[in-house]
């Protein structure tokens, strides 16, 4: 036996309030978008006549709202109220020949009333002829169908009545109203008025400047930046249009004034065929794009059932590619025509773009050279880097780079700081694409790297200088480098930092955190010492190998270990801070001695 399926209206309303759409409101889109259609496919047929849709409120006092929605469209035939209102998923439109040039197409669209009302009255006359018809549904999935007597001046067009309930009454109110018509049905061709009897307005009587700017009218930029501070509460950084001749995409893409991540909500205003579909073009731009907010229209595009997005196809690829595309040769010609603000662009939103360099070579090749980074001979864009050095030397610690950017000058190096997010695989892959040679550089291979001195001489010097730094584990050794005005050089191994910490914080430390710090601290007990490299360049160095009293030598060869210290940002532990005390104390006390003496001679 052959069954027919049975529909569960309430179920199917339920899916849709709950699981399709966004929000009730989105009934005056679905009313709007039938009356658009009905309009362009009276307008097909070939008839003259003034199109228009209407929004009628009705008020009466102890009632609700009711709503009439009325617009001069095609209409609908007996036989057409059967089988288009009445049954579920049944589309005029889709079967249309014109079928392109409509919003809707799934047939389901007007349940979206069921939202906000008990039932769904529809008054029609088709252009086709014959009487007007009266259908009138209940949520519960009953319908009658009433034919109405004719009438000589009845003109084409429907008219959908909705009566509110306690719980939706809200979207009947004349702002609420007003609003919602005025945000879907800002850019429709057709005039949209609403009315509450008392007030009365053309919700679309002026279009918004970006449509314009859009078309190619290049000196509406001030109004659509002046537009969408007003509207939108946005100071945009910039705006470029987007589409152009020939493209189902036209619109305006505004750059945030301020940095935003890959992860932050993003709002867009996307129309199709002119009717606001929602607030989100996250299938219709490139990923990357997350600095920028669109208020853009599309033509030729399908949009899934809740109308809220685009299905991915053929053509959704096209427009996104194009978008892409726009996107870049924006920030390609700013880097050619206006560098200034290319720089101010790049600093708002570096990070986008600094990913987008690392996975896209041609977006590299443009853009890498603009990119600042720190250096040890200050901040500098790339270009200017690769044009003074020969290699690019990076440092992906901070403290190294601290230590190692004391002496790179004097070497006639500079090295970037390349601590920062996506810095390493951005400047690691200037090698493959600009063809230079790149080294990441750690403070102790850059110190093997101080030239040798002859030592035979100088052993009983060594040996006494690392008998005064025993116990701070660090050691003693004589070299020759530049800054000469640098007198020594302190390379803490990274294990030998960690230690450094750990000792400072077991000196603030209560018992129970002491207690555990301090077993933490056996295991870097063994970690190679830290180096003082002593420079036989200066002066002082120079001084020191023949000063032979215990006292001062062990006295200034700590003073130099705790201002290399210092200098290297090392974290100052009591040990250290006991030295600095200790030999400023004798400093002093040495030199009024010798004014003493002075005085007395
Ligand atoms: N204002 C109107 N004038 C003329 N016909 C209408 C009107 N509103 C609805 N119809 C008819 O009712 C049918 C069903 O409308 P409904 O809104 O449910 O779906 P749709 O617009 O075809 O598709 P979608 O679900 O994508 O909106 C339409 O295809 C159309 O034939």
């Amino acid at each position: 036996m052959e069954h027919a399926f049975k529909v569960d209206l309430r179920g199917i309303i339920d899916l849709l309030s709950n699981h399709l759409y966004a929000d009730p409101s989105v009934f005056l889109r679905e009313l709007l978008q039938n009356s658009v259609d009905a309009i362009t496919a009276r307008e097909h047929l070939g008839a003259a006549f003034e199109p228009a849709i209407t929004a009628l409120l009705h008020r009466a006092e102890g009632q609700l709202p009711r709503l009439e929605f009325r617009d001069n469209g095609v209409g609908l035939t007996e036989a057409e109220v059967h089988e288009f209102l009445a049954t579920i998923g049944r589309s005029s439109k889709r079967i249309s020949e014109a079928r392109d040039t409509f919003l809707g197409q799934f047939g389901i669209g007007l349940l979206s009333c069921f939202m906000v009302s008990g039932e769904i009255e529809v008054t029609t006359q088709s252009a086709a002829g014959g009487p007007p018809v009266r259908w009138l549904a209940q949520a519960d999935g009953t319908y009658t169908v009433e034919i109405l007597p004719p009438q000589e001046q009845l003109q084409p067009g429907t008219t959908v009545i909705l009566h509110a309930r306690e719980d939706t009454d809200f979207y009947f109110e004349y702002d609420e109203l007003r609003g919602a018509l005025l945000n879907y049905g800002q850019l429709l061709p057709y005039p949209v008025h609403v009315s509450d009897g008392q007030q009365y307005e053309h919700v679309n009587a002026v279009l918004p400047p970006w449509l314009a700017f859009a078309a190619g009218d290049i000196s509406k930029r001030e109004e659509v930046l002046a537009y969408v501070k007003r509207e939108l509460d946005l100071e945009a950084f910039d705006v470029l249009p987007l589409g152009g001749e020939g493209s189902k995409v036209s619109g305006v893409a505004l750059i945030l004034p301020y940095s935003t991540q890959s992860g932050s909500r993003q709002w867009h205003q996307v129309y199709l065929k002119r009717m606001l579909l929602g607030n989100d073009a996250r299938n219709l731009l490139p990923e990357w794009a997350f600095f920028v907010r669109c208020l853009i229209n599309v033509e030729g595009l399908r949009p899934t059932a809740s109308r809220e997005a685009f299905y991915e196809d053929d053509a959704l690829s096209a427009a996104r590619e194009s978008l892409d595309a726009q996107l870049r040769a924006y920030i390609e010609q700013l880097a050619q025509r206006d560098p200034a603000r290319l720089e101010a662009f790049i600093a708002l939103h570096h990070l986008p773009i600094k990913a987008l360099a690392i996975e896209n070579d041609d977006f590299y090749r443009l853009l890498i050279h603009e990119f600042t980074f720190e250096t040890s001979t200050g901040r500098l864009k790339l270009g200017e880097y690769v044009q003074r050095e020969h290699l690019i030397r990076i440092v992906t610690n901070l403290d190294q780079f601290r230590q190692i950017a004391q002496i790179a000058g004097a070497y006639g190096h500079s090295v970037i700081n390349a601590v920062y997010t996506y810095d390493v695989p951005l400047l690691r892959k200037y090698t493959g694409i600009m063809g230079k040679e790149l080294e990441i550089v750690d403070a102790q291979s850059y110190a093997m790297t101080l030239e040798n001195v002859n030592t035979g001489g100088l052993n009983e010097f060594l040996a006494r200088a690392n008998q005064v730094l025993k116990a701070l584990g660090c050691e003693v050794t004589i070299k020759r480098f530049a800054p000469a005005a640098l007198p020594a050089l302190l390379i803490v191994t990274e294990e030998q930092r960690q230690l450094g910490d750990i000792q400072a914080a077991r000196e603030v430390a209560d018992d129970l955190f002491a207690e555990f710090l301090d077993e933490y601290e056996q295991e870097y007990q063994l970690v190679r010492v830290s180096q003082l490299h002593l420079n036989l360049d200066h002066p002082l160095i120079q001084e020191l190998l023949h000063v032979q009293a215990p006292e001062v030598f062990s006295r200034l060869v700590q003073m130099l270990y705790v201002q290399a210290h210092l200098l290297s940002h090392q974290p100052m532990r009591s040990q250290e801070l006991g030295l600095l005390g200790a030999g400023l104390g004798d400093m002093m006390r040495w030199g009024i001695q010798v004014a003493r003496q002075e005085t007395l001679n």
